[in-house]
């Protein structure tokens, strides 16, 4: 279930208790029932209260912990922490009405299952250096208006994306949503990538268009990113090569791996 059918599901929940709430107002007719409630009773309504206090205590901590490891709001500081990889994997989007910006969720969560913690930020929030640090982009942009960028990214479309930029120490992929009804299908998706390719860096796999939210288009990403990153990060931390083929290495690799490994 998505994160907003998730967040639909809670406020109608809440909604349909405090409505029931209101309603047996009514429902107690004259003077309130004053006898003292008996110790089995007692109990149970202490029980019940510090069960439900413990479960919204281990709810928070559990989103507490979600947004740490999703929700990076300093685009500068790399995340750290139980389970981080060292391999910096960005995962940006760009969204008018908050699908891109779903989807782009859940590629983070993806990875996260996977062990890489990857920080997630709208496409206009990383500076230049960010963009730098990062062994991996992902984007998922949506097109808005006639082909158009969402609103959140126009600045970084008008200044960053006319400036030439040395990205060749990059790999990324792009997500394209749009719409086969419109002139311009997945235009800023398509910029981003024609973009990204004129500044140096290469491409994990070729650019995913998304008609309507078309299923397989986007199960492909989800394989692709799991296929290409995953891997990569891997293969990432130490290679040995044994050129004399005796069993003793003769040159170990640690670090960012760039060129030196092809997928
Ligand atoms: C007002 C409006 C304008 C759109 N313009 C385009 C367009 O020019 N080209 C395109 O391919 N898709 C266009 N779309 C389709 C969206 O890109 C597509 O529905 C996308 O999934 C929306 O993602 P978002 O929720 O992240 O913004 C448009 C959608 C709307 C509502």
């Amino acid at each position: 279930m998505s994160r907003r059918a998730i967040d639909l599901l809670s406020v109608l929940s809440l909604g349909g208790i405090t409505a029931g709430a209101i309603a047996l107002l009514w429902w107690t007719q004259g003077e309130w029932w004053v006898a003292s409630p008996s110790g089995k009773q007692w109990a149970w309504a202490i029980g019940g209260t510090a069960a439900y206090l413990v479960i919204c205590l281990l709810s928070l901590l559990k989103f507490a912990g979600t947004r740490a490891s999703t929700r990076n709001s300093d685009a500068g500081s790399s995340l750290e922490g139980e389970g981080a990889t060292g391999f910096d994997v960005l995962v940006l989007y760009a969204s008018q009405t908050g699908t891109a910006e779903e989807l782009a969720t859940e590629t983070v969560e993806q990875l996260g299952r996977s062990g890489v913690m990857a920080e997630l930020a709208g496409i206009e929030e990383p500076d230049e250096e960010r963009w730098s640090r990062a062994d991996v982009v992902l984007i998922v942009a949506s097109t808005a208006g006639e082909g158009e960028p969402p609103d959140h990214a126009y600045d970084f479309a008008e200044t960053s994306m006319s400036e030439s930029r040395d990205l060749s120490s990059l790999r990324f992929g792009v997500l394209a949503l749009g719409d086969r009804e419109y002139d311009e299908y997945c235009a800023f998706g398509r910029q981003i990538n024609r973009w990204l390719l004129d500044s140096g860096a290469s491409p994990l796999f070729d650019m995913i268009e998304v008609d309507d939210r078309d299923e397989e288009a986007i199960e492909r990403w989800e394989t692709l990113v799991g296929e290409r990153v995953l891997k990569r990060e891997k293969v990432r931390d130490t290679v040995e090569i044994d050129r004399l083929g005796v069993g003793a290495p003769v040159m170990s690799m640690s670090g960012k791996l760039r060129d030196s490994v092809s997928l």
